[in-house]
């Protein structure tokens, strides 16, 4: 066989598909061109068979090499937002919901409310192409229907019953904010007419998959944020919509690093009366500490995270991720043992909880968490004269072995075996080619691994 008849055979055999042609695509590469984004000229956005779409590279990376750099105001985040006037509009006479409400929704829900409107505004837009290449759903858990969330494991099903809460309390105040403004924009208008649960759910699941860390604080002056609708806010405003940089996969082995670019004695701009010209000169910039082979997937790192976060927050799983544990909380701990003649007395209560073994009590491939062997621990020998249990549990190691703390609780862990087995059985009854029950079956699967390792000890 000819060199160019291997490397055919190569290429044919990899499973990816570039998709760079389409068209939403075709028109996202020019629209980035002519906002002055500058993109690794190796990359192609292409459909992976494992991971979906992502970035591709044609040609070798070397760790070090800029992936892209993009103008601050191609991005969207905190400035995009405040120099926004008719969206501004919206708070600007309306002091009393600002009181009302005051430090009330997390940035990334106002990030989303904002996505909202201006999806709403369609072409009319800068945006427009861009909101056209994002996904139309998201694979998260949330979006199951409620008779399949009931059969789901207990903290994946905790997980989306917060994620409930967020989103209904922060989407009430932002239509009660809309109903109660006196902005007669026809945007404003439009948006009034038009905002509703589904489309703010899409915007709020495109912030939380799609975000990347970015602190503008170095070129913003957030002082005076009382009277503005960043008062609404209770948490930071440093994260950022970056197109095309979002379109890059997670990898737990990939490391990068991320630069803002601000020119020398750049001043710290007020908020008040922003725009967004101020900025043009300031610039974010992701670089890859990694080497990608040509044709291969170039992936970042969104951070270390176990199964539980990636299926809840970004609607994916890691197949072997060694960093899943089964979590159980205290209060089914402290019930388990009361019932089976371990109950604490008030001064080993007093003792957890000092020594802060009520949290964290997990169990995993490596076996006891700390602070559940901590708590075991002061469960059997706190009145134990010949053991010094503070001593013993500081000096145990990471997945510390005891037959006797573990005999004490199989039972319990054997209940919660058969409870997640129960459930795949039933979820799997629901399959019809769902990915996000493939998900969640994948991630309890996992947890039925770490549970049986326990109980084979
Ligand atoms: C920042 S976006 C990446 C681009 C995205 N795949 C797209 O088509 O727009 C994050 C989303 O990509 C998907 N994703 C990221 N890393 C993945 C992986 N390793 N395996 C499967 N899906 C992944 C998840 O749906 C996640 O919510």
């Amino acid at each position: 066989m000819g060199r160019t008849q291997r490397k055919r055979k190569r290429i044919k055999s990899r499973s990816f598909h570039k998709c760079d042609g389409e068209t939403k695509l075709i028109q996202l590469n020019s629209w980035l061109s002519k906002e002055g984004v500058r993109r690794n000229h190796k990359l192609i956005l292409a459909v992976f068979d494992d991971t979906g779409r992502g970035v591709l590279t044609n040609k070798k990376i070397s760790a070090g090499e800029e992936l892209i750099t993009l103008p601050i105001n191609s991005t969207i985040n905190v400035i995009t937002i405040l120099s926004d006037i008719p969206f501004r509009s919206i708070f600007s006479r309306n002091n009393e919901c600002l009181l009302k409400f005051k430090a009330s929704v997390s940035f990334q829900s106002l990030l989303a409310f904002y996505l909202s409107y201006l999806k709403l505004r369609g072409a009319r837009t800068k945006w427009f192409i861009y909101l056209n290449s994002l996904p139309e759903e998201y694979t998260v858990p949330y979006f199951l229907h409620k008779d399949i969330q009931n059969n789901l494991d207990a903290d994946i099903f905790s997980i989306i019953s917060k994620q409930k809460v967020i989103i209904q309390n922060s989407y009430y105040i932002f239509e009660n904010i809309l109903r109660t403004c006196v902005c007669d924009d026809n945007f404003i208008q439009l948006l009034r007419r038009n905002f509703n649960l589904k489309l703010y759910e899409w915007a709020y699941f495109t912030v939380n998959t799609r975000c990347v860390y970015m602190d503008l604080t170095n070129v913003l002056d957030l002082k005076n944020i009382q009277c503005t609708l960043l008062s609404l806010v209770n948490d930071n405003t440093k994260i950022s919509l970056c197109p095309y940089l979002d379109m890059i996969n997670h990898s737990p082995n990939s490391r990068n690093e991320t630069k803002l670019m601000i020119p020398k004695d750049f001043p710290s701009v007020d908020i008040i009366n922003l725009h967004q010209e101020f900025f043009s000169d300031v610039w974010f910039s992701i670089y890859t500490k990694n080497n990608f082979d040509p044709f291969t997937q170039v992936f970042i790192c969104y951070g270390d995270s176990h199964n539980l976060k990636l299926i809840t927050e970004y609607g994916f799983f890691l197949p072997n991720n060694e960093l899943d544990c089964v979590l159980f909380s205290y209060e089914n701990i402290i019930n388990f043992l009361s019932l089976n003649s371990f109950k604490l007395s008030q001064d080993q209560s007093s003792f957890v909880d000092s020594h802060g073994l009520n949290k964290d009590l997990y169990i995993d491939f490596r076996g006891l968490s700390f602070n559940l062997y901590g708590l075991l621990m002061v469960v059997k020998y706190y009145y134990d004269d010949t053991i010094d249990v503070s001593r013993l549990i500081y000096s145990a190691a990471v997945g510390s072995y005891n037959k006797d703390l573990n005999d004490m609780i199989k039972p319990m862990i054997k209940n919660k075996l058969d409870e997640i087995k129960k459930s795949i059985k039933t979820l799997i009854n629901y399959q019809n080619k769902c990915v996000i029950i493939d998900n969640c079956v994948g991630l309890m699967s996992q947890y039925v691994n770490i549970l049986e390792k326990f109980i084979k000890c």
